[in-house]
């Protein structure tokens, strides 16, 4: 690729200036690595070269390291295709260079772009360029000596918040810690930086080399790491890239920088190769092919820009939905039938955002200029020059069909027609209109201003065109938009269905509820089925129940234990009686009281063999939960509800909370094993009835040995409208 190379240039002034090019954020690829030894080498053999800047085109640095060769390495297994950059490179030809290297900084430098530049003898940036070591994010630690330069030039204190919690830093406040020498305008950056080249050369300005340095790292650098190493303890049990980026930094100080940087070697390379990277390098890439749909982002479609939109229904979705489009600058009015539920609505979207800025989220003047898109209204009178409407009313078919048809005969014949139902065919509402090429599916997930997921349902009537235009909101309003087909459930309340019924099967069989709940929290989601159930009110939980045995009546588990806790006066956190006990200002603790009518519900259904509590392990209980779900996700993968595995990942992880350390549901059981899950399945099925029976999709994956992920067969039976 030609656009991939770096560039090597000797001005009059006997300054070389290498730059970076392999758009779009300047990544490190192979091919630029063994290009800049090269290029460096070169200048330290010229004559004519007196000193030299390293840059990168385009106005930025380096996004760092090419994030697609970990990728390789696991999808080949083999670590030797990851250089030796970290001495061969920065040390050997950047840091101890006879001649001296000035970093020019624009846009961004990240992970081993900002390695790259510590490695220099000075940095001088552009206004407000990000700075950071975002590695952890990807379950690995920086390993182009990151850990061993920042703490030595911002101390260790700061460096230690810089990679624990990877969020980067601007040029300013690197300028402050020491860690830029300079701030430039643009313009005048690749000036500056070759005259402070030339200075150091002729010793006017000192000559660092960071990793000789100790004199930032601070007298209290192992009580700090000791207390970050507790605090990680508790708040990131299942990241080892945590504890291995303290490790490595402790070894830098007790042993010297040359040292740290190659212990840093040594453990980049082992979490390379761990889980935790596999599944969030997967979800890195996952997450940036979401938006890429064939068919409609892909055949020279312009979005059309959405300025002004409507809501209908200002309860909790309404509301939320209300307050995102406000957010991301879109006038929005909302529509309620009466003063009283209006006035409610426009309150809580006007809490929403008050919250924002009680939380720092946003500042009090975007708060004021996000409420003042917001109008109110009981009629259609303002939907005549609307671009987009989300109705976002009751579950009830003959309501939305109504609203639908009042829709397209007042609002303009461009506008998107957008439902957030959660469970009614997009069909069925959009049946009565004519032009049922605007009709789509933006289904949010609450709190819709802060849950990041939106699932973008179209039928196989809806236009590409309206399909590229919500994609192009969902990003406006900060959300991730994944395009998925028309079906019960869509993709992501379809898959995880049999979450909830899973747990009731096992504490029908006798496992104790809150094991259940534990175990699922340990295994990283943020709570167990059935705490989700309290935080969502068993209203929810009946309603859904009732979609999905209708939709699913072959593998639906029902038990009367929701009922019976209706009954007993119980709603979950709504009214602080549920599972648990609900107390302000205290975690949720379990409530034995609620062990009696988990036993009467145990008696009505009768499950347990001979009355006697299953006996079932650990990891079988977390397995029963989640084996039940994967087996749907093949169904939803038969059926092209989304158009990749990866999608789905995606859904799960950001709809669900399944961690993003597992790469996603699919992921996950690819990992674990197709013939692992499906054999479990089997084994259940026997044991305990159709809720568990693998799907005819798992069966074939599991028996032929192909990844649940591999893309589907050329015949696949596509039900969901795609
Ligand atoms: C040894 C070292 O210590 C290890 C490392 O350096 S690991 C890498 C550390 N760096 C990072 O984690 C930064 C990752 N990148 C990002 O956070 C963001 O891409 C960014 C802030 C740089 C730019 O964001 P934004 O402008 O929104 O663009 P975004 O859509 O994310 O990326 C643009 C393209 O560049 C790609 N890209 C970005 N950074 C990349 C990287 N480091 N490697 C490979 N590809 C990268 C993206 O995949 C995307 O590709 P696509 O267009 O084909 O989908």
């Amino acid at each position: 690729m030609a656009s991939v190379k770096v560039d090597f240039e000797v001005g009059n002034d006997g300054v070389a200036v290498i730059t970076m090019c392999n758009p779009p954020v300047n990544a490190l690829a192979l091919p630029i690595i063994r290009a800049l030894k090269y290029k460096f080498d070169e200048a330290a053999r010229r004559n004519d070269v007196k000193a030299i800047v390293l840059t990168g085109k385009g106005g930025r640095f380096s996004g760092g390291f090419d994030i697609s060769v970990m990728q390789k390495v696991h999808q080949t297994g083999d670590i030797t295709l990851v250089p030796d950059v970290s001495v061969e490179l920065v040390v050997n030809s950047i840091e101890d260079s006879k001649k001296p290297i000035v970093a020019a900084v624009e846009g961004l430098a990240l992970g081993g772009g900002l390695e790259l530049a510590m490695g220099c003898h000075a940095r001088v940036a552009a206004p407000k360029a990000q700075l950071g070591l975002p590695e952890l994010t990807l379950g690995i630690i920086p390993g182009f000596g990151g850990t061993q330069r920042l703490p030595r030039l911002v101390g260790t204190t700061k460096a230690v918040e810089m990679m624990l919690t990877s969020k980067p830093i601007s040029s300013e406040e690197g300028q402050k810690l020491g860690l830029i020498d300079a701030i430039v305008s643009s313009e005048e950056l690749l000036k500056v930086s070759k005259l402070w080249a030339l200075e150091i050369a002729d010793k006017r300005k000192p000559w660092v080399r960071s990793l000789h340095r100790t004199d930032k790292l601070g007298s209290d650098a192992r009580e700090v790491l000791a207390t970050a190493r507790q605090r990680v303890k508790k708040t990131a049990p299942h990241l080892p890239q945590q504890q291995a980026c303290i490790d490595v930094i402790e070894h830098g100080i007790l042993h010297g920088g040359y040292s740290g940087v190659l212990k840093e070697a040594e453990v980049f390379k082992k979490l390379v190769l761990s889980e935790t990277a596999k599944g969030l390098i997967h979800v890195f890439f996952a997450q940036r092919t979401i938006s890429k749909v064939p068919g409609v982002t892909d055949i020279g479609l312009k979005p059309r820009n959405v300025r002004k939109a409507a809501v209908i229904g200002g309860g909790l979705m309404g509301s939320g939905i209300a307050t995102a489009l406000i957010l991301g600058n879109i006038r929005v009015i909302l529509k309620e039938v009466n003063s009283e539920y209006l006035q409610k609505g426009l309150k809580t979207i006007e809490a929403n955002v008050r919250s924002l800025v009680t939380r720092k989220k946003l500042t009090q003047q975007k708060a004021e200029g996000a409420l003042s898109l917001l109008k109110g209204v009981l009629d259609y009178t303002e939907f005549k020059d609307v671009d987009m409407v989300i109705e976002a009313v009751i579950e009830k078919i003959s309501l939305k069909q109504e609203i639908f048809s009042d829709l397209e005969k007042i609002c303009p014949p461009h506008c998107i027609l957008a439902s957030n139902t959660s469970t009614i065919d997009l069909d069925i509402i959009g049946e009565k209109i004519s032009s049922q090429d605007r009709v789509i599916g933006a289904h949010f997930f609450s709190p819709a201003h802060i849950m990041p997921l939106l699932e973008i349902v179209r039928t196989n009537k809806t236009s590409a065109q309206v399909i590229l235009d919500l994609i192009a909101v969902g990003k406006v309003i900060q959300k991730s938009p994944v395009v998925v087909g028309n079906c019960t459930g869509f993709a992501v309340n379809r898959t995880f269905f049999p979450y909830a019924q899973g747990a009731h099967l096992l504490v029908h069989l006798g496992v104790d509820a809150f094991r259940i709940d534990r175990l699922i929290t340990n295994f990283g989601l943020p709570m167990g089925p059935l705490q989700l159930q309290d935080l969502s009110g068993y209203g929810v939980s009946v309603a859904v129940g009732k979609e999905f045995a209708g939709a699913f009546p072959d593998r639906t588990f029902k038990s009367p234990l929701v009922d019976l806790l209706i009954k007993s006066g119980r709603n979950g956190k709504n009214n602080g009686k549920g599972y648990y006990i609900y107390e302000k200002g205290s975690k949720p603790k379990p409530d034995p009281s609620v062990l009696p009518i988990i036993e009467e519900s145990r008696r009505i259904c009768n499950l347990t063999p001979n009355g006697k509590a299953v006996s079932v392990s650990d990891q079988e209980i977390v397995e029963m939960v989640l084996f039940p779900i994967v087996n749907e996700a093949c169904r939803v993968l038969e059926e092209g509800v989304v158009i990749r595995a990866s999608d789905l990942d995606i859904a799960s992880v950001l709809g669900m909370s399944f961690p993003s350390y597992r790469g996603g549901i699919v992921f996950w059981a690819d990992l674990v094993g197709a013939k692992h899950i499906y054999n479990s399945l089997k084994k259940w099925t026997q044991l305990y009835g159709n809720f568990y029976k693998p799907s005819r999709y798992l069966e074939e994956r599991a028996t032929k040995g192909i990844p649940l992920s591999a893309p589907a067969s050329s015949n696949p039976t596509t039900k969901a409208r795609l």
